[in-house]
């Protein structure tokens, strides 16, 4: 099937990013659709983090409109976040793990705050996951006692728990060695081939170079897309 005859899974029109009152992009209008790997580029302050947050409704959207994962986060009530971030992952740079709870226990905490109760099916998806982005046997492990990527790919593993049809991912390498982040980036690029969409944000312009994907940029408070626009890929 055409994956484009689908709805898009993030729909953006007009939309304006805020931070305080200060206009960080305008008029920022794009489409992602299901199955796509999309990376989010620009100098620093450009408004990436912004954008991000604008789309997993962490800042508000007061003008333009966003639907994401069929939510419209243009008049998004409080309540309904939490079912958003069901449908989205959510990856940042730095790993935020609760450091005082083993590795199985992080999981299980998201799965129980996200609606699971059965143990037996919490400790399959807590196997699951946790296989599928390599790390076998770390659930009893606490967070110090793994390397920077061994605690990226819990992160992941803790995003994917719902099965989320978009990852959205804030500079997720920025922290670890470039052989570590070649080696999350090709994670990254799995998990999207089994069809979850993935907005990566980086600085990693040897990513763009070596596994070349659609870009979009923050450059002069406007978002470029390289389906519509010519972009600079090296020159932020
Ligand atoms: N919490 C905040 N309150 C007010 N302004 C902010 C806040 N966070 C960011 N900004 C401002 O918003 C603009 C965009 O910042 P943002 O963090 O989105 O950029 P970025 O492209 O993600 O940068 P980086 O590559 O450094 O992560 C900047 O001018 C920044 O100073």
């Amino acid at each position: 099937m055409n994956p484009f005859s689908e709805a898009p899974i993030v729909e953006a029109k007009n939309a304006y990013i805020l931070q305080e009152y200060q206009t960080v992009i305008s008029k920022a209008s794009f489409e992602i659709h299901k199955g796509e790997f999309v990376y989010l580029i620009g100098r620093t302050g450009g408004g990436k983090s912004s954008l991000l947050k604008t789309l997993y409704a962490d800042l508000p959207l007061r003008s333009g409109e966003m639907n994401v994962a069929g939510f419209h986060i243009h008049k998004i009530k409080r309540s309904e976040i939490p079912f958003l971030r069901r449908k989205v992952g959510i990856v940042f740079q730095d790993f935020q793990l609760f450091p005082d709870r083993n590795v199985a226990e992080n999981l299980l905490f998201v799965m129980k705050a996200t609606g699971w109760h059965d143990s037996g099916k919490m400790k399959n998806r807590l196997a699951e996951v946790l296989m599928r982005v390599g790390l076998g046997s770390v659930g009893n492990k606490m967070p110090h006692q793994l390397s920077g990527g061994e605690q990226q790919r819990v992160v992941i593993a803790r995003a994917l728990i719902n099965e989320p049809q978009i990852l959205f991912a804030d500079e997720p390498t920025g922290n670890l060695d470039p052989e570590v982040a070649e080696g999350i980036l090709q994670l990254f690029l799995e998990i999207n081939r089994s069809g979850t969409a993935v907005l990566m944000a980086t600085h990693n312009h040897t990513f763009l170079q070596a596994h070349p994907a659609r870009v979009l940029k923050c450059q002069n408070g406007k978002l470029l897309d390289s389906q519509k626009d010519e972009i600079s890929l090296t020159n932020d």
